[in-house]
């Protein structure tokens, strides 16, 4: 498929706002959005339910127009310029898209061809998606007989079966399974890889965002409040040394103590002490030798490697993991655990 050449970022949006009025109430769900993605980046935009990230990509896929403000996808405006925006993306929104009456197969291939495709490469291009998205046993089914997993996959397909050169997915994984989800992962990686095409999701899996994208978006009322890789968000944030005290005094002339290490933040706590700073895991020894020698070592002593959850907890002051729960039982948000460095400190 041939597109347009377009040499200018691949996204962006100047003062992009979109409110919504309903029982005489505004919602602003995107206040004044000023993004730029480079063409070939693989975005992921996090935030809490009702952050704005969904609308941001309505806007993006001309879903919905704009309140205020201008946005333009692959060098075309989308309000303007709507016709060639769809031409050059792809969209896996978080509905079903397929017809319902129609055998997956057909479905993908409508769709390739709706996107300019002959009917030779729509095939061989359907078939290619059916295997990777692990399909093979339900694409000639009814579209109506499909598990609810089993649509979502579908649909996935149906968003990626013209090789478009920005594709966006809203919440691509929730509902796979486990497996399903690291199929979608490397299917992901492998297009974005191959045919160089921008890539922009929004997820509710950290680990899927830290694992996926080169630039984290965190969105929060509709505003960007952080917009940097997940490896630089984090290792901003630094370690969390957390030192435990069975006496509060002991706690209280550490945390003296603690406060004199430069660009760091100390917290008393219930427990004893948290200190967040740069390269905990590698100062902890000569901090652990410190309190030693003024008399108050710790009972025990964690060190956590800062988690996007942490980034997001520090940023807004509430946890992602927590305004946003997994919807699937065991899913590998587990895995998204802080690394943690033990030792039982000896009193
Ligand atoms: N059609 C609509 N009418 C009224 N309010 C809307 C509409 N669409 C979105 N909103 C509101 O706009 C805000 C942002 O919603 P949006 O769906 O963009 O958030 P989100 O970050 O994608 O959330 P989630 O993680 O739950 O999908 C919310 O307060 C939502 O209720």
């Amino acid at each position: 498929m041939t597109h347009t050449t377009h040499t200018g970022p691949a996204i962006v949006t100047r003062g992009l706002t979109r409110h919504f009025t309903s029982r005489k109430q505004t919602v602003e769900a995107v206040k004044g959005l000023d993004l730029e993605i480079g063409q070939g980046e693989l975005v992921a935009f996090l935030g809490p339910n009702g952050a704005g990230k969904s609308t941001t990509l309505r806007m993006l896929t001309t879903l919905v127009p704009p309140t205020s403000g201008t946005a333009s996808v692959a060098g075309h405006d989308v309000v303007t310029g709507q016709r060639h925006v769809r031409q050059a993306i792809g969209f896996v929104g978080q509905g079903n898209g397929a017809g319902h009456r129609q055998l997956g197969r057909d479905e993908l291939i409508s769709q390739g061809r709706a996107h300019g495709l002959s009917r030779a490469d729509a095939r061989r291009r359907a078939g290619e998606l059916i295997e990777d998205l692990d399909l093979t046993a339900v694409a000639d089914r009814k579209v109506s007989s499909l598990s609810g997993g089993q649509r979502r996959r579908l649909d996935i397909a149906m968003g990626l079966v013209h090789l478009p050169r920005v594709l966006f997915l809203d919440e691509p994984s929730t509902g796979l399974d486990p497996q399903n989800r690291i199929n979608l992962q490397e299917l992901i990686q492998r297009l974005h890889s191959e045919t160089g095409s921008t890539v922009v999701l929004t997820t509710h899996y950290l680990e899927e965002a830290d694992a996926l994208a080169g630039r984290v978006i965190v969105v929060d009322h509709g505003t960007v409040i952080a917009d940097d890789s997940a490896a630089r968000l984090k290792s901003g944030l630094g370690d969390l040394v957390r030192m435990e005290y069975a006496d509060p005094a002991g706690a209280a002339r550490a945390a003296s103590r603690l406060s004199r290490v430069p660009a760091s933040r100390v917290d008393v706590t219930d427990r004893g002490v948290d200190l967040r700073v740069k390269d905990g895991s590698t100062l902890v020894g000569g901090l652990l030798a410190d309190l030693a020698a003024d008399g108050v070592p710790p009972t025990r002593v964690e060190v956590a490697r800062p988690t996007l959850d942490d980034v997001f907890l520090d940023l807004t002051g509430r946890s992602l993991r927590e305004s946003q729960q997994s919807p699937t039982p065991g899913s590998d948000a587990a895995s998204d655990q802080p690394t943690s460095i033990e030792s039982e400190v000896a009193a």
